[in-house]
């Protein structure tokens, strides 16, 4: 049949991908207005807001995400234009400018229908995931109110055990390592980082049947923490020891959130005696402002104090690993959708993530409507 298409390039039923990101600040006017569209009702206290408004002032009031987020635009286009998939790629963000409610207006008056969704987080929570349903559910209801015919939006399964995903933090680590003395290398100690969040939101995120223990946030990153010391000794012959630790906690102090910290972590390491720490952003997708400042910022400056040599290690970004782990997560899904048999790669225990968030997964303390689950009251 001469007119079927290619699986391997058919993105159908999509007809657009949507980068769905957490936005930033492009100047310093634009800081108190984004913390403000950050913590909407979120209860963060005020202290900590004039704190962070001051690590963005530091960088003159700009994240570094909005970059970050043009350039894996542009890689993902790239990439398609490369393996002969005809599909728009859109960006909208929850907290800034451009924002999802006006780029999803934007795709259906392009005429999108059926819209697959990329949110610039790897791992299940209810921060990295429901929220950005959230977000989604608000934008569909927003231009529902306009009178506007919704599309369908699906959001593609977590990524964060796609080899697209982890192969560039392994390259990563490895050059950290590279660039420690040679004297600390072999014994430096990696401290895998990820954000904080409340033990709470930990212990209720993924599925329901994963709450528990840390949930699958936990579960999920010390995955890739594994997958990346494995990777690392059949490099280079060396087990480094290894520890999953904590960054860029907000909240009430008698709230708990996962912990150590980093800076506390450091020290602890300095005091039992390791040479050396590479420090592993695994859940950050790109070099944002918590990497630039929370690590690069404070925690190389308790290193300095602490006279212990530290490397912070690579992020994906725009990387074309990762590009095309996007393309092979938009087809898989496509296929899935078509009721074709598709090849869902994951490195690691736990296998490919689901597709379809089931009711339960990372609930909100206040529940709210999310799109693209099984919960959706959308289409
Ligand atoms: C799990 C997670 C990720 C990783 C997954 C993902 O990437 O989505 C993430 C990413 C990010 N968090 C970011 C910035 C902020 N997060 C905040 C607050 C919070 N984050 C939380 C969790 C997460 N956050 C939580 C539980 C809070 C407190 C309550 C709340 O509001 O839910 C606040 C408020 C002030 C503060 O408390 O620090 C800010 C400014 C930026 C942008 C950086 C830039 O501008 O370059 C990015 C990529
Ligand atoms: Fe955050």
């Amino acid at each position: 049949m001469s007119d079927q298409r290619d699986p391997a390039r058919d993105p159908a039923p999509y007809d657009a991908l949507l980068l769905l990101s957490f936005g930033g600040p492009e100047g310093p006017d634009d800081v108190v207005p984004f913390l403000e569209n950050v913590t909407r009702g979120r209860g963060i206290p005020t202290e900590r807001l004039k704190e962070v408004g001051q690590h963005y002032f530091l960088f003159g009031g700009v994240s570094p995400i909005n970059d970050q987020n043009r350039a894996l635009l542009q890689a993902l286009r790239k990439d398609f234009a490369e393996h002969g998939l005809d599909l728009p790629v859109y960006w909208g963000n929850r907290n800034w400018a451009p924002y999802l409610t006006d780029v999803l207006r934007e795709m259906v008056r392009d005429g999108r229908r059926r819209i697959a969704v990329l949110a610039t987080s790897a791992y299940a929570s209810y921060s990295g995931c429901r929220q950005y349903r959230e977000n989604l559910a608000d934008a569909l209801a927003a231009l529902e109110a306009e009178g506007l015919d919704l599309p369908r939006v699906d959001k593609l399964r977590h990524y964060f055990n796609h080899p697209g995903f982890v192969r560039p933090m392994v390259d990563g680590v490895l050059a950290s390592l590279a660039d420690l003395p040679a004297e600390v290398r072999d014994s430096a100690q990696l401290a895998f980082t990820t954000h904080s969040i409340p033990t709470a939101a930990a212990d209720a995120s993924g599925p329901e049947e994963e709450h528990g223990e840390g949930g699958a946030y936990v579960r999920q990153h010390l995955d890739v923490a594994r997958l990346i010391v494995d990777a690392v000794r059949e490099e280079t012959g060396v087990q480094h020891p290894w520890e999953l630790v904590y960054q860029s906690r907000s909240g009430a102090p008698h709230i708990p959130w996962l912990e150590p910290d980093i800076c506390d972590h450091l020290e602890e390491r300095r005091t039992a005696g390791a040479p050396a720490v590479v420090m592993v952003p695994v859940g950050f997708v790109s070099d944002h402002m918590e990497v630039l400042y929370d690590l690069d910022t404070e925690a190389m400056a308790r290193a300095a104090e602490l006279s212990l040599p530290v490397r912070r290690s690579a992020t994906v970004g725009a990387d074309p690993r990762f590009a095309a782990a996007v393309r092979e997560l938009l087809l898989e899904r496509a296929a899935a959708e078509r009721g074709v048999p598709a090849e869902r790669c994951a490195l690691g225990a736990l296998g490919p993530s689901h597709d379809l968030c089931p009711v339960g997964c990372c609930p909100a303390r206040t529940p709210k409507p999310a799109a693209a689950g099984a919960d959706s009251p959308f289409a």
